[in-house]
């Protein structure tokens, strides 16, 4: 599991170990671990010595950090031109260094460059880029270096111009090939658009961790947490043991949805699926193993309940989502039971005990919260989680999902080949089938996310991608991630 922290944690913890330390050694660690970093680059294009290497250098410490690792590159012989983007304000020290070891400033942004240093702005940006850095950032991929290959790109802490808090990108910003980052991964690093901006990501001991008192703003999983958390039969389980999920979904109208969902859910941890509604024939007639009955009432017992694509928002509809959420069981609630509950009739249903996670994409979640969710994706997440006491995923390209207690999970294994209809029927499906087997709403939500993700990317690799493709890459998908 990664874990990046808000600004403001991260500043109380870099004052807390700054006090212990001679002035200056955290940007002297940083510097340090950022010329390391772009030598290793400039060795793989060709070398140090010689290279051509552009800083752009902001008016705070992340353009001191900026200018004390052109300092070291130069000493190793690289020819090292600063742009100041404010010559009157400047960290003098570190300009200092880079004229003793050689470099020198220039007032245009050199049109040859193997290696660009993006250091404008760190952790201490407010709103997007102003002039003349947003011009300078939109010229960067223009730049050539040896046998004319574009010059890489790597940003300082994070890429200028990203909102470093929420991930969002107001405007102008470097997209960045690499992002050598210090003590911490701030929330931009794992959140929203500006993930796309900060290419490959490393980060920079600094000494930092122990000094990070504050809870991390956004976790991010990894396959090691997904496979620990996946359950999994022991000699002594049996069909019911192992957990029955019910699914509540599709109608005589749309059926695929129905269908969608349990091919979700049997590529799950479950042991068996019943499935309650009025495309009962269709479900038993494509999945043999399933145990289907016309309602929720008639369905037999489940530990937890998926509720609501192509349910309609019927009279029939209503009738099963409150079935479901009359049950005292865990339910997972998307699509058109979201729609159902918007029109505030079952909004009470909700305070219940058992958990309860809601699933929207955009449309869905502004329909629920009265509004987007906007550029702070998980902030806005985090709102409705604790104003609806559920866990909320919120889908997209880095599908959050955020819990009342304040946890934001961020999944990486996104890819835009989900992004097809019905692929939210199948993570739905398989979110239930791991709330049935007794995984706790947060990590059910977050373990289908990130398998869902993976089985999307192993689907495109097949070819175009539709739902029925990413469930069938799910079996697959969950045998490897679970079987190391
Ligand atoms: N603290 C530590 O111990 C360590 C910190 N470290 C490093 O320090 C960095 C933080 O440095 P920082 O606090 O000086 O802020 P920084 O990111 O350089 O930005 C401030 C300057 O940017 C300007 N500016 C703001 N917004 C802008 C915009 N939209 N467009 C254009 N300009 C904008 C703003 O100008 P102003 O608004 O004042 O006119 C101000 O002058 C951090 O990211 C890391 O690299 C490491 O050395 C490790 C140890
Ligand atoms: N651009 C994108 N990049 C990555 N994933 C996406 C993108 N757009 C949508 N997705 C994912 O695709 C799925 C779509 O779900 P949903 O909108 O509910 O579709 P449907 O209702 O048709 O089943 C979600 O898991 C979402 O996170």
């Amino acid at each position: 599991m990664r874990q990046a922290w808000r600004v403001a944690d991260v500043r109380a913890a870099e004052q807390a170990l700054m006090a212990t330390l001679p002035e200056g050694t955290l940007m002297q660690r940083a510097a340090a671990g950022l010329a390391r970093r772009c030598a290793l680059l400039l060795e793989e294009a060709g070398g140090v010595y010689g290279a051509r290497v552009t800083l752009l250098v902001g008016s705070g410490d992340n353009g001191g950090d900026t200018l004390y690792a052109g300092a070291a590159l130069a000493r190793r012989g690289a020819q090292v031109r600063a742009l100041l983007m404010r010559p009157d304000r400047v960290h003098l020290a570190g300009l200092r260094a880079l004229r003793t070891a050689g470099g020198f400033t220039v007032r245009e942004l050199p049109d040859r460059a193997d290696l660009v240093l993006d250091g404008i702005v760190g952790i201490g940006a407010t709103g997007g880029l102003r002039k003349p850095a947003a011009a300078v950032a939109g010229r960067l991929s223009e730049l050539r270096g040896r046998h004319g290959a574009r010059a890489v790109v790597v940003a300082v802490d994070v890429p200028s111009g990203v909102a470093v808090d929420t991930g969002d990108v107001p405007g102008a910003a470097v997209t960045a090939d690499v992002t050598v980052t210090f003590g911490s991964l701030k929330p931009a690093h794992v959140l929203g658009p500006a993930t796309v901006r900060c290419g490959q990501i490393e980060l920079v001991d600094i000494g930092l961790g122990p000094a990070l008192r504050a809870d991390p703003a956004v976790s991010v999983p990894d396959s090691g947490d997904v496979a620990a958390w996946w359950p999994h039969p022991g000699p002594a389980s049996d069909k019911y043991t192992r957990g029955v999920v019910g699914i509540a979904t599709g109608s005589a109208t749309y059926p695929g949805a129905a269908l969608l969902g349990v091919s979700g859910a049997l590529a799950g941890p479950t042991g068996m699926i019943r499935y309650a509604g009025s495309a009962h024939e269709e479900v038993v007639r494509a999945h043999p193993s399933v145990v289907a009955a016309p309602s929720v009432a008639d369905a037999g017992r489940v530990q937890a309940w998926v509720c609501g694509s192509g349910l309609g928002t019927d009279d029939e509809a209503r009738t099963t989502l409150r079935s479901v959420l009359a049950t005292a069981l865990p339910v997972v609630l998307d699509a058109d039971a979201l729609t159902l509950l918007i029109d505030g009739k079952h909004a009470r249903d909700l305070r219940r005990d058992a958990p309860v996670v809601v699933t929207p994409h955009d449309g869905e979640f502004k329909r629920l919260a009265g509004e987007g969710p906007g550029p702070d994706r998980a902030g806005a997440a985090l709102k409705l989680a604790s104003w609806m006491n559920a866990v909320v995923l919120l889908k997209g390209d880095r599908t959050i999902v955020a819990t009342p207690g304040g946890e934001v999970w961020a999944n990486p294994t996104g890819t835009s080949a989900l992004a097809t209809a019905g692929s939210g029927d199948v993570l739905a499906g398989l979110l239930g089938s791991l709330l049935a087997a007794g995984l706790p709403a947060e990590r059910a939500a977050v373990a289908a996310a990130y398998a869902h993700g993976l089985a999307g990317r192993r689907a495109a690799a097949e070819g175009p991608v539709s739902a029925p493709d990413i469930a069938a890459a799910l079996r697959p998908t969950v045998r490897d991630l679970t079987s190391r």
